[in-house]
């Protein structure tokens, strides 16, 4: 009788497509004693994109950075290292990687770019060394990560509370059109609601309610309507200039502006893709389009 091996050999390199995310509502509480503020947020990703590819390499994780930037770190600071640091201790083995990083996602921008590429690296490695792992272990070990680990994972539109990292998906049948405009420099997360604590005192999030009424109506403008950043005022307080930023994007026909999530990425809802193009080349600042909602943390194939 033939034997067959005990373990599954790993396969030889996999590719992990993530998504960035904006907060349709962004509900912020008072802080709490481990430092994180309740949420209520409603998450929304969205068609800018990261890459992450795996293959086997010497012992340990090894990051390149295929899109050359100061601001990402490509040591054990790096999330997606963290990540595969996290799932390798989980499944007792012993790493030796190469991730080759490609982001597409503003970096430092408030859209979760370093959250995306742990998420993606969970699902990469899960894959590069057969674990099977089950979803609700996988979402346990991104939350550890960070709060807008999960979300990442899941895509789509979700509800969030805790400190972001509990999610109740949210259905509708209706795509968004954004234009984002970015900023070079980022923004810390931490200093963004430090600023916010200080200018709103410890208050309750703001009802998310209305965002998720308006996801059910077809018109862009009622959801327009119903957008809320309670970390708006503090990102404006740290970076005034956005003020015009966002007036511009008005200006140039978007049905509503926003600062995405901590910032400093300006978030504008237009009616259709031929829209965010024309309000796009209205601006003279740096933009991107895109749709949302999509899938989170995926496996390409091809
Ligand atoms: C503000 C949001 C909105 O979705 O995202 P960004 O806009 O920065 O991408 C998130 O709350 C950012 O989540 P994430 O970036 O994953 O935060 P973590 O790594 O968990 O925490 C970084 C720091 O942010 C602050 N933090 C984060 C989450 C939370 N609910 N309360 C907080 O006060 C804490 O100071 C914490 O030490
Ligand atoms: N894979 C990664 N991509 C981008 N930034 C990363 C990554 N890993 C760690 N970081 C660090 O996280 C910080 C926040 O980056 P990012 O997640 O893009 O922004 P935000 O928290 O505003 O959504 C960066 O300034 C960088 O120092």
């Amino acid at each position: 009788m033939e034997e067959y091996p005990l373990t599954v050999p790993s396969r030889s390199a996999v590719r992990v497509r993530v998504p960035a995310k904006i907060n349709l509502h962004l509900g912020v509480g008072p802080l709490r004693d481990d430092n994180f503020h309740d949420l209520a947020t409603v998450f929304h990703a969205v068609s800018l994109y990261d890459e992450l590819t795996l293959e086997c390499g010497p012992p340990g994780v090894r990051l390149v950075l295929q899109t050359p930037d100061d601001d990402v770190p490509t040591d054990e600071r790096n999330l997606a290292v963290r990540a595969l640091t996290v799932l390798a201790e989980y499944a007792n083995i012993e790493p030796a990687v190469t991730v080759r990083l490609r982001k597409g996602i503003p970096v430092a921008g408030g859209m979760a770019g370093g959250s995306a590429d742990a998420a993606a690296a969970l699902i990469a490695g899960d894959a590069l060394w057969q674990l099977a792992t089950p979803r609700e272990k996988l979402h346990e070990l991104a939350a550890r990560l960070g709060s807008d680990v999960p979300f990442a994972l899941l895509g789509g539109d979700a509800l969030g509370t805790g400190r972001g990292e509990r999610l109740t998906p949210l259905t509708h049948p209706y795509q968004r059109h954004w234009v984002f405009v970015t900023a070079a420099e980022g923004l810390s997360t931490p200093a963004v609601y430090a600023e916010s604590d200080r200018i709103r005192g410890p208050v309750e999030a703001s009802d998310p309610e209305p965002v998720i009424k308006a996801l059910d109506e077809p018109d862009p403008q009622a959801l327009a309507d119903a957008l809320c950043n309670d970390l708006q005022a503090a990102t404006l307080a740290l970076r005034p200039e956005l003020h015009d930023v966002i007036a511009a994007g008005e200006a140039a026909g978007a049905l509503k502006g926003i600062i995405s999530g901590s910032g400093p990425t300006c978030a504008f809802l237009v009616r259709d893709a031929a829209h965010a193009q024309q309000v796009a080349e209205r601006l003279n600042y740096p933009t991107k389009t895109a749709h949302g909602s999509v899938d989170g943390a995926q496996l390409v194939t091809h």
